[in-house]
């Protein structure tokens, strides 16, 4: 089904931002934006020269146009020019939330003062946000500014941030972005912040120096509703988001005598336009004030894999099934083994280090890093929950291998700052290896991946068998990893050899 989006925001005689701009943003991420026109302002790239409210009548007529045969899967807000049209778009989303059967998910990009500096509403509407609309949004959006009218918080600090999304929180949205586009904290980066639920995380970039910025609120919120349309967790809307708008940033350029508007362009392709997951210990995160667990142990910088593609992977959860696959030419092996005893374990990881030495063949270890140290592994494949207890310096100096699981654009992100030995991709399709409930990429997001991590070895993994590995390869994803596709299979040499096959064109099947 394909995705819509409405977008009920002002329109922009200048073509820059609101209607004119959600339009654009969501159509490069190929979904359909109905628009509801709350004010036509008369701009241009000069500042705003007249603001027309529409009437609530008028504004009702396009809702209910749309509500009876073109309903969101999001609607995105921008400008409500008055208390009127913030009250009668507020009755509509609780009737929407309380009775459709799939109710939308809101975001809402408070439009109060244009990149001119003009105001866009009118003074009394911040009660009425609060008190009628927030409790209705499930992503609000806001830039310094705003939030500061919003909250009464002045930013001039992380902390400051942190409370006033607690502050937007407490009014009743379920997830704050504070945008930092107009807070150069630190000097020359653009950091922004997200509270979901009650989990915080900050996306930090080098500013990009252009005057022509106009629309970028509008547009970062509307890829975030096109985004969350195609069912991606908020935390890769963000991302995408915010990539977006670096690239639409670079290309943008002036049409009138004063600001232009960001650019739009496409799906965002080149890794540098991405921003950094910031962590602890990186330099960002000691500017922003973040706690180093007290046995802080990051690394970054891992040793190289024998080649960058890693062919058929196979995962397994005994030396027998190891012993198996490397009979039968598996290069790469990975023991996989779950509620095991200590001294089961120490035994299995020895006779798997043996076994990689005696086929040549690559054996990582999953999540026992420091038994694959002890005994000499080629590599560890860690979680992204590992990370943060694992002793990444004690792996590095072993000089073994890191390879590192994501699932969506975070979580890859986040793995990029270790610089790990090969990155994987999961879960591709649905599996009953393990519980991936709302982590199923598909090829879609996949073939955005590879290109991205293009300087890694990569790997697929998740519901991949013989008949999924010939398009899952076609993506360029240099290693296709697998459980069941052989521990399962009737006949497990020839499902190997088929999988070889497909991976890396192994004439021997
Ligand atoms: C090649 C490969 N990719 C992903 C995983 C999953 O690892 P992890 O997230 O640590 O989860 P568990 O495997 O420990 O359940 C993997 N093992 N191998
Ligand atoms: C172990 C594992 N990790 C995944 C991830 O996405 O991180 S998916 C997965 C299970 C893969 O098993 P099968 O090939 O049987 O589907
Ligand atoms: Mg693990």
């Amino acid at each position: 089904m394909n995705q819509v989006v409405w977008s009920i925001a002002g329109s922009d005689s200048g073509g820059g931002a609101g209607i004119q701009a959600d339009i654009k943003a969501m159509q490069s991420f190929s979904v359909h934006c109905c628009t509801v026109i709350t004010a036509l302002t008369a701009q241009n790239s000069l500042g705003v020269e007249a603001l027309n409210p529409i009437s609530t009548e008028v504004i009702e007529s396009q809702l209910q146009a749309l509500v009876t045969d073109m309903p969101a899967t999001v609607i995105k807000i921008g400008m409500l020019a008055n208390v009127q049209q913030i009250q009668l778009i507020s009755e509509h989303l609780k009737h929407y939330k309380n009775t459709w059967e799939v109710p939308p998910l809101v975001v809402y990009d408070p439009v109060a003062i244009a990149s001119s500096g003009d105001l866009l509403t009118e003074e009394d509407t911040v009660s009425a946000i609060k008190e009628c609309l927030l409790p209705w949004v499930d992503v609000v959006t806001p830039n310094t500014h705003e939030t500061q009218l919003l909250t009464g918080v002045y930013l001039i600090g992380p902390s400051a941030v942190k409370e006033a999304a607690q502050k937007l929180q407490s009014y009743g949205a379920k997830s704050v972005i504070i945008k930092g586009g107009h807070w150069d904290y630190p000097s020359g980066y653009c950091i922004d912040y997200c509270l979901q639920d009650t989990h915080e995380y900050w996306l930090g970039n080098e500013k990009i120096q252009t005057p022509h910025s106009h629309g970028t609120g509008c547009s970062m919120a509307s890829v975030i509703a096109a985004c969350l349309a195609k069912r991606y967790p908020l935390k890769d809307a963000f991302i995408l988001a915010k990539a977006y708008i670096n690239q639409g940033l670079k290309a943008a350029v002036r049409y009138g005598e004063g600001i232009g508007p960001v650019a739009h362009t496409h799906f965002p392709v080149n890794l540098a336009d991405y921003p950094q997951v910031i962590e602890a210990g990186s330099w960002l995160g000691d500017e922003l004030d973040f706690d180093h667990p007290s046995n802080f142990t990051m690394a970054a910088g891992f040793a190289e894999c024998q080649s960058k593609k890693l062919g058929l992977y196979a995962v397994v959860d005994s030396v027998d099934w190891l012993e198996k696959c490397l009979a039968e030419g598996v290069k790469t092996v990975q023991l996989r083994m779950k509620n095991t005893d200590d001294a089961t374990l120490d035994e299995a990881i020895a006779s798997a280090v043996m076994l990689g030495q005696k086929y040549d063949a690559q054996v990582y270890i999953n999540d026992y890093w420091q038994l694959a140290i002890k005994h000499g592994a080629y590599g560890v494949h860690l979680g992204q929950e590992d990370l943060q207890t694992a002793n990444l310096i004690e792996i590095k100096e072993a000089g073994l291998r890191l390879g590192v699981s994501t699932h969506g654009f975070y979580e890859m992100l986040r793995a990029h700052n270790y610089r790990p030995s090969y990155m994987a991709f999961g879960a591709i399709y649905p599996t009953t290896t393990k519980d991936m409930t709302g982590q199923i990429q598909g090829l879609e997001k996949l073939e955005k991946f590879v290109p991205l991590m293009a300087d890694y070895p990569t790997v697929a993994i998740g519901g991949i068998d013989v008949s999924r590995a010939e398009q899952v390869a076609n993506t360029g994803v240099g290693s296709v990893a697998v459980v069941r596709a052989i521990t399962e299979a009737e006949d497990y040499p020839s499902a190997i050899a088929k999988l070889k096959q497909c991976v890396e064109g192994d004439s021997e099947a």
